[in-house]
Protein backbone atom coordinates (compact mmCIF):
# COMPACT_ATOMS: atom_id res chain seq x y z
CA UNK A 1 0.00 0.00 0.00
CA UNK A 2 1.31 3.38 -1.02
CA UNK A 3 -0.47 5.59 0.92
CA UNK A 4 -0.31 6.03 4.52
CA UNK A 5 -2.65 3.60 7.24
CA UNK A 6 -4.35 5.29 9.67
CA UNK A 7 -4.09 3.28 12.54
CA UNK A 8 -6.80 4.77 15.98
CA UNK A 9 -6.24 3.31 19.35
CA UNK A 10 -2.32 2.75 18.00
CA UNK A 11 -1.26 3.13 21.78
CA UNK A 12 -3.18 -0.11 23.13
CA UNK A 13 -2.58 -3.61 23.12
CA UNK A 14 -3.57 -4.53 19.55
CA UNK A 15 -2.18 -1.54 18.13
CA UNK A 16 0.96 -1.94 19.97
CA UNK A 17 0.91 -5.83 18.79
CA UNK A 18 0.22 -4.66 14.90
CA UNK A 19 3.06 -1.43 15.33
CA UNK A 20 5.89 -3.72 17.02
CA UNK A 21 5.11 -6.69 14.08
CA UNK A 22 4.51 -3.98 11.43
CA UNK A 23 6.04 -1.07 12.38
CA UNK A 24 8.50 -0.62 9.52
CA UNK A 25 5.96 -1.79 6.54
CA UNK A 26 3.94 0.98 6.24
CA UNK A 27 3.61 4.76 6.64
CA UNK A 28 1.45 5.20 9.59
CA UNK A 29 -1.04 7.82 11.13
CA UNK A 30 -1.34 6.89 14.21
CA UNK A 31 -4.39 8.11 16.40
CA UNK A 32 -5.14 7.66 20.51
CA UNK A 33 -7.27 9.91 23.02
CA UNK A 34 -3.71 9.77 25.30
CA UNK A 35 -0.57 11.10 23.76
CA UNK A 36 1.68 8.13 22.60
CA UNK A 37 4.90 8.20 24.35
CA UNK A 38 7.95 7.96 22.03
CA UNK A 39 8.87 4.46 22.85
CA UNK A 40 5.33 3.22 21.41
CA UNK A 41 5.93 5.01 17.96
CA UNK A 42 7.82 3.14 15.31
CA UNK A 43 10.70 5.07 13.79
CA UNK A 44 9.57 7.12 10.73
CA UNK A 45 6.24 8.34 12.12
CA UNK A 46 7.03 12.31 12.43
CA UNK A 47 4.85 14.59 14.98
CA UNK A 48 2.51 15.16 12.28
CA UNK A 49 1.40 11.73 11.71
CA UNK A 50 0.31 11.65 15.68
CA UNK A 51 -3.07 12.97 16.23
CA UNK A 52 -4.39 12.99 20.02
CA UNK A 53 -8.38 12.43 19.37
CA UNK A 54 -11.53 11.29 20.51
CA UNK A 55 -12.79 8.99 17.57
CA UNK A 56 -16.40 11.12 18.01
CA UNK A 57 -14.50 14.38 17.19
CA UNK A 58 -15.85 14.70 13.85
CA UNK A 59 -13.14 17.37 12.22
CA UNK A 60 -10.05 15.62 14.28
CA UNK A 61 -10.97 12.46 12.63
CA UNK A 62 -11.79 13.82 8.80
CA UNK A 63 -8.21 15.65 8.88
CA UNK A 64 -6.91 11.81 10.18
CA UNK A 65 -8.07 10.03 7.14
CA UNK A 66 -7.55 12.34 4.43
CA UNK A 67 -5.62 11.14 2.11
CA UNK A 68 -4.96 7.25 3.67
CA UNK A 69 -5.27 4.39 1.51
CA UNK A 70 -7.14 1.59 4.42
CA UNK A 71 -7.84 2.28 8.32
CA UNK A 72 -7.10 -0.31 10.92
CA UNK A 73 -9.88 1.06 13.58
CA UNK A 74 -9.39 -0.18 17.14
CA UNK A 75 -9.74 2.52 19.39
CA UNK A 76 -13.17 2.10 21.63
CA UNK A 77 -13.92 0.53 24.83
CA UNK A 78 -12.45 -3.04 24.79
CA UNK A 79 -14.12 -4.04 28.22
CA UNK A 80 -16.41 -6.71 28.38
CA UNK A 81 -18.50 -5.19 31.52
CA UNK A 82 -18.43 -1.51 29.82
CA UNK A 83 -21.50 0.58 30.69
CA UNK A 84 -24.31 1.05 27.78
CA UNK A 85 -23.06 4.79 27.76
CA UNK A 86 -19.40 3.78 27.27
CA UNK A 87 -20.10 1.43 24.41
CA UNK A 88 -22.73 3.74 22.81
CA UNK A 89 -20.25 6.98 22.95
CA UNK A 90 -16.68 5.10 22.21
CA UNK A 91 -17.47 1.77 20.13
CA UNK A 92 -20.77 2.74 18.14
CA UNK A 93 -20.83 6.72 17.63
CA UNK A 94 -17.20 6.66 17.44
CA UNK A 95 -16.99 3.54 14.51
CA UNK A 96 -19.82 5.23 12.95
CA UNK A 97 -17.60 8.84 12.84
CA UNK A 98 -14.46 6.90 11.77
CA UNK A 99 -16.05 4.46 8.97
CA UNK A 100 -18.04 7.28 8.13
CA UNK A 101 -14.79 9.65 7.53
CA UNK A 102 -13.14 6.81 5.81
CA UNK A 103 -16.20 6.11 3.39
CA UNK A 104 -16.46 9.88 2.30
CA UNK A 105 -12.68 10.15 1.92
CA UNK A 106 -12.71 7.58 -0.23
CA UNK A 107 -10.73 4.78 1.49
CA UNK A 108 -10.21 1.56 0.17
CA UNK A 109 -9.55 -0.82 2.91
CA UNK A 110 -11.20 -0.35 6.54
CA UNK A 111 -10.12 -3.53 9.10
CA UNK A 112 -12.40 -3.69 12.15
CA UNK A 113 -11.71 -4.72 15.15
CA UNK A 114 -14.35 -6.74 16.10
CA UNK A 115 -14.76 -9.28 19.05
CA UNK A 116 -15.21 -12.73 20.24
CA UNK A 117 -17.81 -11.06 22.44
CA UNK A 118 -20.05 -10.36 19.45
CA UNK A 119 -21.02 -14.04 19.32
CA UNK A 120 -20.37 -15.15 23.28
CA UNK A 121 -23.79 -16.52 23.33
CA UNK A 122 -23.45 -19.37 21.42
CA UNK A 123 -21.37 -20.51 24.30
CA UNK A 124 -24.25 -22.03 25.72
CA UNK A 125 -24.52 -24.48 28.89
CA UNK A 126 -24.93 -27.25 26.69
CA UNK A 127 -21.73 -26.73 24.93
CA UNK A 128 -19.30 -25.50 27.73
CA UNK A 129 -17.06 -26.14 28.33
CA UNK A 130 -16.56 -29.15 26.12
CA UNK A 131 -16.23 -26.23 23.58
CA UNK A 132 -13.27 -25.62 24.38
CA UNK A 133 -11.58 -28.67 24.07
CA UNK A 134 -9.65 -29.89 21.08
CA UNK A 135 -12.06 -33.04 20.84
CA UNK A 136 -14.71 -31.05 20.33
CA UNK A 137 -15.36 -30.14 16.51
CA UNK A 138 -18.57 -27.19 16.69
CA UNK A 139 -17.25 -24.25 14.30
CA UNK A 140 -18.42 -20.68 14.17
CA UNK A 141 -17.65 -19.37 10.89
CA UNK A 142 -18.17 -15.57 11.14
CA UNK A 143 -21.56 -16.67 8.27
CA UNK A 144 -23.51 -17.17 11.78
CA UNK A 145 -25.76 -14.06 12.95
CA UNK A 146 -24.13 -12.08 15.80
CA UNK A 147 -25.13 -13.42 19.58
CA UNK A 148 -23.68 -10.93 21.76
CA UNK A 149 -23.52 -12.03 25.50
CA UNK A 150 -23.04 -8.36 26.86
CA UNK A 151 -23.66 -4.77 25.98
CA UNK A 152 -19.85 -4.51 24.79
CA UNK A 153 -20.61 -7.45 22.62
CA UNK A 154 -24.28 -5.90 21.19
CA UNK A 155 -21.67 -2.44 20.28
CA UNK A 156 -18.93 -4.77 18.52
CA UNK A 157 -22.19 -6.31 16.40
CA UNK A 158 -23.54 -2.91 15.57
CA UNK A 159 -19.53 -1.90 14.29
CA UNK A 160 -19.86 -4.82 11.98
CA UNK A 161 -23.31 -3.81 10.58
CA UNK A 162 -22.03 -0.18 10.14
CA UNK A 163 -19.19 -1.68 8.16
CA UNK A 164 -21.70 -3.93 5.63
CA UNK A 165 -23.21 -0.34 5.12
CA UNK A 166 -20.68 1.59 4.41
CA UNK A 167 -19.40 -1.24 2.22
CA UNK A 168 -22.59 -1.38 0.70
CA UNK A 169 -23.34 2.19 0.42
CA UNK A 170 -19.54 3.25 -0.91
CA UNK A 171 -18.18 0.04 -1.68
CA UNK A 172 -15.45 0.57 1.07
CA UNK A 173 -13.89 -3.16 1.24
CA UNK A 174 -14.67 -4.08 5.15
CA UNK A 175 -13.04 -6.67 6.75
CA UNK A 176 -14.72 -7.42 10.62
CA UNK A 177 -12.21 -9.23 12.41
CA UNK A 178 -13.56 -10.74 15.55
CA UNK A 179 -10.23 -10.71 17.69
CA UNK A 180 -10.15 -13.47 20.22
CA UNK A 181 -7.49 -12.96 23.01
CA UNK A 182 -4.96 -11.33 22.98
CA UNK A 183 -2.19 -12.14 25.30
CA UNK A 184 2.20 -11.26 24.81
CA UNK A 185 4.52 -14.19 24.72
CA UNK A 186 2.16 -17.03 26.06
CA UNK A 187 -1.63 -18.27 25.49
CA UNK A 188 -4.01 -17.07 28.90
CA UNK A 189 -2.43 -18.80 31.91
CA UNK A 190 -5.07 -21.98 33.02
CA UNK A 191 -8.11 -20.95 30.91
CA UNK A 192 -9.78 -23.10 29.02
CA UNK A 193 -11.66 -20.30 27.20
CA UNK A 194 -8.39 -18.15 26.34
CA UNK A 195 -6.58 -20.84 25.16
CA UNK A 196 -9.07 -21.96 22.38
CA UNK A 197 -9.26 -18.02 21.01
CA UNK A 198 -5.88 -17.03 21.74
CA UNK A 199 -4.37 -14.79 19.27
CA UNK A 200 -0.40 -14.28 19.90
CA UNK A 201 1.10 -10.95 19.13
CA UNK A 202 2.50 -12.48 15.57
CA UNK A 203 -0.20 -13.64 15.00
CA UNK A 204 -2.15 -10.36 15.54
CA UNK A 205 0.26 -8.46 13.44
CA UNK A 206 0.58 -10.91 10.20
CA UNK A 207 -3.15 -10.74 10.33
CA UNK A 208 -3.67 -7.13 10.43
CA UNK A 209 -1.01 -6.72 7.35
CA UNK A 210 -3.17 -9.67 5.47
CA UNK A 211 -6.51 -7.05 5.82
CA UNK A 212 -4.17 -4.12 4.28
CA UNK A 213 -2.89 -6.31 1.55
CA UNK A 214 -5.75 -8.78 0.48
CA UNK A 215 -8.55 -8.04 -2.03
CA UNK A 216 -12.02 -8.43 -0.61
CA UNK A 217 -15.42 -6.92 -0.09
CA UNK A 218 -17.25 -7.52 3.18
CA UNK A 219 -15.57 -10.43 5.14
CA UNK A 220 -16.27 -11.35 8.95
CA UNK A 221 -13.16 -13.26 10.13
CA UNK A 222 -12.21 -14.74 13.05
CA UNK A 223 -8.71 -13.79 14.72
CA UNK A 224 -7.15 -16.50 16.49
CA UNK A 225 -4.08 -18.70 16.12
CA UNK A 226 -3.65 -21.75 14.75
CA UNK A 227 -4.84 -23.50 18.07
CA UNK A 228 -5.65 -26.99 18.38
CA UNK A 229 -8.38 -25.85 21.31
CA UNK A 230 -10.89 -24.20 19.07
CA UNK A 231 -14.57 -23.31 18.61
CA UNK A 232 -13.77 -20.39 16.07
CA UNK A 233 -12.72 -21.62 12.34
CA UNK A 234 -10.40 -19.64 10.75
CA UNK A 235 -10.69 -20.84 7.53
CA UNK A 236 -12.52 -17.70 5.67
CA UNK A 237 -9.48 -15.78 7.42
CA UNK A 238 -6.96 -17.94 4.99
CA UNK A 239 -9.14 -18.28 2.21
CA UNK A 240 -9.82 -14.11 2.03
CA UNK A 241 -6.84 -12.95 3.67
CA UNK A 242 -4.59 -15.85 3.36
CA UNK A 243 -3.68 -15.61 6.95
CA UNK A 244 -1.57 -18.10 8.12
CA UNK A 245 -1.21 -18.17 11.40
CA UNK A 246 2.35 -19.61 13.12
CA UNK A 247 1.23 -19.64 16.78
CA UNK A 248 -1.36 -22.59 18.43
CA UNK A 249 -1.95 -22.75 22.03
CA UNK A 250 -1.28 -26.35 22.10
CA UNK A 251 2.45 -25.50 22.45
CA UNK A 252 2.34 -24.44 25.52
CA UNK A 253 1.31 -26.22 28.83
CA UNK A 254 -2.05 -25.10 30.60
CA UNK A 255 -0.14 -23.06 32.90
CA UNK A 256 1.88 -21.12 29.84
CA UNK A 257 4.86 -22.33 29.68
CA UNK A 258 5.92 -23.23 26.09
CA UNK A 259 6.87 -26.93 25.69
CA UNK A 260 10.09 -28.64 24.55
CA UNK A 261 11.29 -27.78 21.02
CA UNK A 262 8.47 -25.08 20.33
CA UNK A 263 9.87 -22.12 18.35
CA UNK A 264 8.60 -19.32 20.81
CA UNK A 265 6.83 -16.63 19.70
CA UNK A 266 9.57 -13.55 18.97
CA UNK A 267 7.63 -10.85 19.22
CA UNK A 268 7.82 -9.64 15.72
CA UNK A 269 11.72 -10.24 15.66
CA UNK A 270 12.35 -7.97 18.40
CA UNK A 271 14.20 -8.72 21.60
CA UNK A 272 12.15 -6.37 23.53
CA UNK A 273 9.04 -4.17 23.91
CA UNK A 274 9.77 -0.86 22.69
CA UNK A 275 10.55 0.98 19.75
CA UNK A 276 13.34 3.21 21.33
CA UNK A 277 16.04 2.03 19.27
CA UNK A 278 18.00 5.13 20.42
CA UNK A 279 19.13 5.43 23.85
CA UNK A 280 17.21 8.98 24.35
CA UNK A 281 14.00 7.07 24.23
CA UNK A 282 12.52 6.39 27.27
CA UNK A 283 11.48 3.05 28.04
CA UNK A 284 8.11 2.35 28.41
CA UNK A 285 6.50 2.87 31.98
CA UNK A 286 4.29 -0.49 31.49
CA UNK A 287 3.47 -2.45 28.05
CA UNK A 288 0.40 -0.62 27.13
CA UNK A 289 -2.00 -0.91 30.03
CA UNK A 290 -6.32 -0.64 29.00
CA UNK A 291 -7.10 3.26 30.23
CA UNK A 292 -10.54 1.96 30.86
CA UNK A 293 -10.79 0.48 34.98
CA UNK A 294 -10.16 -3.30 34.14
CA UNK A 295 -12.76 -6.00 33.85
CA UNK A 296 -12.87 -7.47 37.03
CA UNK A 297 -12.28 -11.37 36.29
CA UNK A 298 -9.21 -10.15 34.45
CA UNK A 299 -6.35 -10.97 36.41
N1 LIG B 1 -7.20 -7.19 23.50
C1 LIG B 1 -8.01 -8.15 23.07
O1 LIG B 1 -7.78 -9.35 23.33
C2 LIG B 1 -9.22 -7.82 22.22
C3 LIG B 1 -9.46 -6.54 21.76
N2 LIG B 1 -10.55 -6.31 20.96
C4 LIG B 1 -10.82 -4.97 20.44
O2 LIG B 1 -9.62 -4.42 19.90
C5 LIG B 1 -9.60 -3.02 20.14
C6 LIG B 1 -8.33 -2.65 20.90
O3 LIG B 1 -8.34 -3.34 22.13
P1 LIG B 1 -7.12 -3.23 23.16
O4 LIG B 1 -5.92 -2.80 22.42
O5 LIG B 1 -7.11 -4.48 23.92
O6 LIG B 1 -7.65 -2.06 24.10
P2 LIG B 1 -6.79 -0.97 24.87
O7 LIG B 1 -7.70 -0.38 25.87
O8 LIG B 1 -5.47 -1.53 25.27
O9 LIG B 1 -6.52 0.11 23.71
C7 LIG B 1 -7.53 0.93 23.21
C8 LIG B 1 -6.88 2.23 22.80
O10 LIG B 1 -7.90 3.04 22.21
C9 LIG B 1 -7.84 4.33 22.79
N3 LIG B 1 -9.20 4.85 22.84
C10 LIG B 1 -10.24 4.34 23.55
N4 LIG B 1 -11.34 5.07 23.33
C11 LIG B 1 -10.99 6.06 22.47
C12 LIG B 1 -11.69 7.12 21.88
N5 LIG B 1 -12.98 7.34 22.14
N6 LIG B 1 -11.03 7.93 21.03
C13 LIG B 1 -9.71 7.73 20.77
N7 LIG B 1 -9.00 6.74 21.31
C14 LIG B 1 -9.63 5.91 22.16
C15 LIG B 1 -7.24 4.16 24.18
O11 LIG B 1 -6.60 5.35 24.60
C16 LIG B 1 -6.29 2.99 23.97
O12 LIG B 1 -4.99 3.43 23.66
C17 LIG B 1 -10.86 -2.67 20.91
O13 LIG B 1 -11.82 -2.19 19.99
C18 LIG B 1 -11.29 -3.99 21.49
O14 LIG B 1 -12.69 -4.03 21.67
C19 LIG B 1 -11.41 -7.30 20.59
C20 LIG B 1 -11.23 -8.56 21.05
C21 LIG B 1 -10.12 -8.94 21.89
O1 LIG C 1 -13.12 -8.48 23.35
C1 LIG C 1 -12.34 -8.79 24.23
O2 LIG C 1 -12.09 -10.11 24.46
C2 LIG C 1 -10.93 -10.55 25.16
C3 LIG C 1 -11.17 -12.00 25.58
O3 LIG C 1 -12.32 -12.07 26.35
P1 LIG C 1 -12.35 -12.78 27.78
O4 LIG C 1 -13.80 -12.84 28.13
O5 LIG C 1 -11.76 -14.14 27.60
O6 LIG C 1 -11.51 -11.94 28.70
C4 LIG C 1 -10.68 -9.64 26.35
O7 LIG C 1 -9.51 -10.04 27.04
C5 LIG C 1 -10.53 -8.21 25.83
O8 LIG C 1 -10.28 -7.30 26.91
C6 LIG C 1 -11.81 -7.80 25.16
O9 LIG C 1 -11.64 -6.54 24.54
Amino acid sequence: MDEPVLLTGAGGRVGQAILRGLGDDYDWRLLDREPLPAAKVPDGVTDADRYVADITDERAVREAVADVGAVIHLAGDPRKTAPWDSVLRNNIDGTQVVMRAAAEAGVEKFAFASSNHAVGGYETEDRTPDLYRPEDDYRLDGEELPRPGNLYGVSKAAGESLGRFYHDEFDMSVVCVRIGNLTKDHPPREYERGQAMWLSHRDCAHLFDRCLRAEYGYEVVYGISNNDRRYYSIERAREALGYDPADNSADYTFEGKPKADRDTETNGGRDDDSFASDADRPAPESPAEPNFPADPDDA
